[in-house]
Parts: C-alpha cells; structure tokens; sequence
C-alpha cells in the first residue's frame, strides 16, 4: 500500500504541490491525472524517493521511502526522461541494473526484448524516441517492482505498441499484485487501464477514488422539455456543463436518475436518459476551464 499523508514540495519559492493526502492499495493501476505542470511528476519522484517531500510523509508498506534503500530496491520510476548509460546498449544496462535490483529477471529481459524486438547490443542512444521507451520499459519490468511508477509511459509509442504495454502491465499486475501508478494527461489511454483515479488540480488533489465511485458519483444526462425554460431549469437543481442536443440538452448531475426524475417532476420532462462518463469526461467536468476568447490573440 503506498500511503501520501499531508505530502507537499516547494523548488526555491515556487509552490508545486500541496497537502496531497491519499491511499492507493496493492493490486490497482492508479492513473495521476493533471494538466502539464500539474505536479505528476514531482508526485511520482516523491513516491519513488527521489525527491524528499518538504511536508507530510510518504509510505510504502508503512516504511517511509526516502530513507530506506530497501523499499527502493523493490520499487522502480520509468521516467519520462529515462536514464541510460553513454553509449550504453540494453545488454549493459541490464547488467547495471541486475546489480541494484534483488528480483531482476533475465528471462522477463530476454522476453519482453525479443518481444519488442529491440537489439539487445545496439547503442540505446541510437535508438528512436519510441524504441528508446520500449528499452526503458523493458528494463522496468525486469527488475520485477513490487510497486512500478510510469510517467507518461506511452508518450511516443505507436499504437499498437501502447496496446501490448496495456496487456504487459495488466499480466503483470495480475501474477504479481503489483501496484503500478501511471500519470498521463490523455484520459482516454486510462480508460478500461486504471481502477484508481487521482486528480491533481492547483497544487492540490482534487480527487482520488476507485474508478467505480467516479462513475457512481457523476453521470450524463440528456433530456428534453416541453418547454423553452430548459436550460434554466437544469440550472435551477445545480445541472452541470449544460450543452444544447437537437430539441433537448445534455448535462451532468452528481446525483441518481431517480433523484433527478423527482426534481424535475414539475417540469414533465418528455424524456430523460443516462448514460455512464467516460473518464476524459469526469476530467473536464471536474477542471472547470477557464474560459478564454481565442479570436482575440490574434
Ligand atoms: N526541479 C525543479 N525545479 C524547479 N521547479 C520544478 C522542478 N521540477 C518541477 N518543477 C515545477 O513544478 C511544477 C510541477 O512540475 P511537474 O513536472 O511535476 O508537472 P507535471 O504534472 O509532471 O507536468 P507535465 O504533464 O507537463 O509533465 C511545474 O511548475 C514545474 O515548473
């Protein structure tokens, strides 16, 4: 269990995460989800024990991980920038790697680099952006983390390459229970991936739960009204991001249908359906952008 008690992280004067606090149990792909410069990353380094955070605690297992080399050993960050010997090859980084890591496996290496079928001897340097993600993946899993931590792993993958690394990590995380925290801006490659979502929001966690209590907690609506006063009615129960649909609207509402069939009951609505969110669709009702007049920059 990765355990964020109270977790902030200043650079000089600059604030960039504050009193995150959340629980991700063994077993879940949690996604960590935010617009660019959120803080994923800064997260991801703390949990990894990179960073140290200036506030609060991090544990894993109930062991704080910054000081505990031990934990480290059992955990692995592929980084969005991932690290690679001058001139190094995958042959010698596993060799680099087999050295730090108690449970690497030169079968799960031998596999995945076949698998992905990647020079084990070729420079990685001279690798694509793209191989050089795979290599960086491939190292990762042999170590076998007990707690893997991916930022923005499929950045620069095709997509059948993004595919096989969804069935690699849902294999993995089935044989091993492992945990596995994997931040990305692109809600859509989560989809059907992660059970877990947390949200990080203005140096803030907006929200962390199962993907399940999303879902219950917010739904889409459409429904049409005998009447103009639609939209005004809709706005009278809290309805949110209401948008025009034909001859009715489409809207959110953080409540059941037959909750809102009662609210709406003097209004006789001539037809209301539900339909579940997709996760892009819980992100940006729960962001709220700011509206800018694009027309005007130019
Ligand atoms: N080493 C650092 N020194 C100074 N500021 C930093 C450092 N690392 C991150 N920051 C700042 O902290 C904030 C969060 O950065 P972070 O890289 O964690 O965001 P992110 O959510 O991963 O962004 P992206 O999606 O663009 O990768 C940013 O404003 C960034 O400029």
């Amino acid at each position: 269990m990765i355990s964020i008690e109270g977790v902030g992280k200043t650079f000089g004067r600059f604030t960039a995460l504050e009193d995150i606090t959340f629980e991700i149990a063994d077993g879940r792909i949690c996604g960590l989800v935010g617009y660019n410069g959120a803080g994923k990353t800064t997260l991801l380094k703390m949990i990894a024990g990179i960073y140290r955070p200036e506030s609060g605690r991090i544990t894993i297992d109930g062991i704080p991980v910054y000081e505990n080399e031990g934990i480290k050993r059992r955990l692995f960050m592929a980084q969005d920038d991932p690290f690679f010997l001058p001139q190094g090859s995958l042959r010698s980084m596993a060799l680099f790697f087999s050295g730090f890591y108690p449970n690497w496996s030169q079968k799960t290496f031998k596999d995945l680099v076949d698998f992905f079928e990647l020079d084990p001897d070729a420079r990685i340097s001279g690798f694509s952006k793209g191989m050089q993600r795979q290599a960086a993946l491939i190292l990762a899993f042999a170590t076998m983390p007990k707690y893997l931590l991916m930022d923005e792993s499929f950045d620069g993958l095709d997509l059948s390459k993004r595919n096989q690394l969804k069935s690699i990590m849902f294999e993995y995380m089935k044989k091993h229970g492992t945990n596995i925290v994997i931040s990305s801006h692109n809600l859509r490659e989560l989809e059907g991936l992660c059970d877990f979502i947390a949200i990080i929001r203005d140096k803030r966690l907006s929200f962390a739960e199962t993907v399940d209590e999303m879902r219950k907690r917010r739904t889409k609506y459409r429904i049409a009204f005998p009447r103009n006063d639609g939209a005004e009615r809709l706005e009278a129960i809290a309805a949110r991001n209401i948008t025009r649909d034909g001859d009715g609207f489409i809207f959110t509402w953080d409540g059941g249908e037959g909750e809102l069939r009662k609210m709406l009951e003097s209004s006789s609505p001539l037809w209301i359906a539900s339909e579940p969110m997709t996760l892009e669709e819980i992100f940006l009702d729960e962001m709220e952008d700011k509206e800018y007049d694009i027309a005007t920059f130019f």
